[in-house]
């Protein structure tokens, strides 16, 4: 990307900042806050950024991410920019951590493992030429919220594809969903309704909605979950519940109803096809868009479902810290790439948005060039002169 990059800086980022001063710069330190404030000035990015990449592939998607890597060759990426380095997750992360010359870390995955890879980093620092780049993509406990004045038939289908497509596997699946009571019963026949038409079967069929997840560990997570809601007093499954291992690991889709908004099935990632609805008195909608942003630890993407523009209004500034992506009126997953930057705060990651213009910016080493066309010709200033 070359020119001029306009920050768009919201009136409402709510961030609260500790500015330490050095205990011998006090008095100009304020003078520069003063200053600085409101001066926020464009950056230029070269184009000859030269970064070079070791790609290591999740061990359980190596096919798909080989094929991407090969369209990029066969596309006129040069050889040795992304060099594909399938590894062993800890070999790969002590190594690399361990070289003087990592200059960033790009990771998507688990917040332990983010966590882990970053302390590393900081236990190093005093190996590196540079100081590492961290950017993380991690987990997610992804929202429906829906108002009483909400198009039904959007909500059901939007929470179909976004709880149930890729078997919930993804980062952004909805997996929370907060329901007026008054529009629970018919809501949930809908929802009931369009599970029994998924078909769960090979991913090589086209009419398949719904495949196996991806290994035997996450198999077994999800299995616990249900165990979970089967056994817990607060929660009733109305859809699915059932998983099988004996050819592929299969889940099916599950809706959960649960009696307790706040209960451990409503704060924590599964990354399964697992959905948790909670029907709420429809007068008592702020209070539970204020329970929305409490809730989980994570801000990844949320929906909210209204047609009272007042409503989406007022659920935008309650939310606006507990999704990095946000959605109107729409499912809380599939943004594209370029149209929608994609990413999450909190434990989410670091925000810095794949696909966007910020994402390089984090990947670049700026350099500021000034340039003098008048001869230098006197060492002293002005408010110098007697
Ligand atoms: N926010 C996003 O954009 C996004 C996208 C997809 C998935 N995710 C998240 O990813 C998670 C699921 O992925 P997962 O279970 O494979 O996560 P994971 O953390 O177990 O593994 C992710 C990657 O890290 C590697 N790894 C493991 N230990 C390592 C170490 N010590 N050093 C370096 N690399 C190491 C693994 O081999 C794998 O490639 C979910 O939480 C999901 O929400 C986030
Ligand atoms: N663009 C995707 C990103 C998912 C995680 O990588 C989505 O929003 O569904």
């Amino acid at each position: 990307m070359i020119g001029p990059f306009k920050p768009y800086p919201s009136p409402s980022q709510g961030n609260v900042v500790l500015w330490k001063p050095s205990d011998t710069a006090m008095l100009s330190s304020t003078l520069w806050f003063c200053i600085a404030i409101g001066q926020f000035k464009p950056y230029y990015l070269s184009p000859s950024q030269g970064n070079v990449v070791l790609w290591k592939p999740s061990d359980t998607a190596m096919l798909s991410s080989w094929i991407a890597y090969n369209v990029m060759r066969e596309a006129g990426v040069p050889e040795g920019v992304i060099n594909f380095v399938p590894a062993d997750g800890p070999t790969f992360g002590d190594t690399i951590t361990g070289s003087p010359h990592l200059a960033g870390i790009n990771f998507t995955g688990s917040v332990q493992t983010f966590q882990h890879l970053w302390r590393q980093v900081g236990q190093n620092l005093g190996l590196y030429k540079t100081f590492p780049r961290m950017v993380g993509e991690c987990g997610g406990k992804n929202y429906h919220f829906v108002h009483s004045s909400a198009d039904l038939e959007s909500v059901a289908n939007g929470t179909i594809r976004s709880a149930f497509e890729y078997g919930g596997q993804k980062c952004s699946a909805c997996s929370r969903m907060y329901v007026p009571s008054s529009m629970w019963p018919k809501l949930k026949d809908e929802l009931v309704s369009r599970v029994k038409e998924v078909k769960m079967g090979d991913a090589d069929d086209f009419t398949t909605f719904i495949s196996a997840v991806i290994d035997d560990k996450s198999f077994g997570r999800i299995k616990n979950w249900l165990d979970h809601a089967r056994s817990s007093s607060n929660l009733k499954v109305i859809a699915g519940g059932n998983c099988d291992d004996s050819r592929g690991y299969f889940v099916e889709p599950t809706i959960i109803e649960t009696s307790d908004p706040k209960e451990k099935i409503m704060q924590e990632e599964i990354f399964g096809p697992v959905l948790t609805v909670y029907p709420y008195p429809d007068e008592k909608y702020r209070e539970v868009l204020e329970m929305v942003n409490e809730t989980s630890p994570f801000g990844l993407t949320g929906a909210v479902f209204a047609q009272d523009a007042n409503v989406v209004k007022e659920a935008h500034e309650i939310l606006k810290m507990s999704a990095g992506n946000f959605y109107i009126n729409d499912k809380s997953t599939g943004s594209v790439v370029m149209q929608q930057p994609f990413g999450g705060a909190r434990l989410s990651g670091t925000n810095d948005k794949a696909g966007g213009p910020h994402y390089v910016l984090k990947f670049c080493s700026p350099q500021a060039i000034k340039e003098s066309h008048v001869p230098l010709t006197d060492w002293k200033y002005d408010n110098m002169q007697a």
